[in-house]
């Protein structure tokens, strides 16, 4: 297992050891002892997985403390550009964004501790997104950041993505009081 960091502290990438045979391929999508060793010293409660057609753009969410999550994303089926934007109040990078192309063919992982907003546009149909929590849904914990927020300037690479009425009355980070 390969793991990355990123120009925003705490966001890293985990490229699986995959073993490749006549039959297909085998990795450890979790190991708790492994991803501890490696900075990911994290309790997952909830796992959670959503199906979506291309140009799908769900987020960009949070759960505000005491039921903020840290997300370990990885897509199992299509591909996304993922998108984490750092809303911790102190950061440095407050306000910067990391993306990565998460697919079943690169079976990469991304791993987002609390303290940022997350979201992702689908590039493929019939795209399965997959991701363990370390916190539980809670609904009126839930706060986010409009997609096309202008100060994120944000490159989607799309003009008018298919999003939830929800999403689409996100706030502006201007108009965010970050709980983090
Ligand atoms: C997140 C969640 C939702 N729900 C219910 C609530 C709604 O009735 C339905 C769809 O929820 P929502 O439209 O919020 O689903 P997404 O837009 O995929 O939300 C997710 O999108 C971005 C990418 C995230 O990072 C978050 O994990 C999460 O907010 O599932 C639950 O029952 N449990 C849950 O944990």
């Amino acid at each position: 297992m390969n793991i990355k960091s990123t120009p925003i502290e705490g966001l890293l990438i985990i490229e699986p050891r995959v073993f490749k045979d006549d039959r297909g391929y085998f990795f450890e999508s979790y190991s708790q002892k492994k991803y501890k060793e490696v900075g990911i010293d994290a309790e997952f409660v909830q796992d959670n997985q959503s199906l979506s057609q291309k140009g799908t753009l769900r987020g960009l969410h949070f759960q505000a403390p005491p039921f903020a999550q840290g997300k370990l994303v990885r897509v199992i089926s299509g591909s996304v550009l993922d998108i984490a934007v750092d809303i911790r109040t102190n950061s440095a990078t407050y306000g910067q964004y990391f993306s990565i192309e998460l697919s079943a063919q690169n079976q990469l992982q991304f791993w987002i501790p609390p303290g940022f907003a997350h979201g992702f546009i689908t590039l493929e149909d019939n795209t399965i997104f997959t991701y363990k929590c370390t916190n539980y849904y809670d609904k009126n914990s839930e706060g986010g950041i409009v997609w096309n927020d202008p100060d994120l300037n944000i490159e989607w690479n799309i003009a008018e993505p298919l999003i939830s009425e929800k999403d689409a009355i996100l706030s502006l980070l201007q108009d965010l009081k970050s709980p983090f």
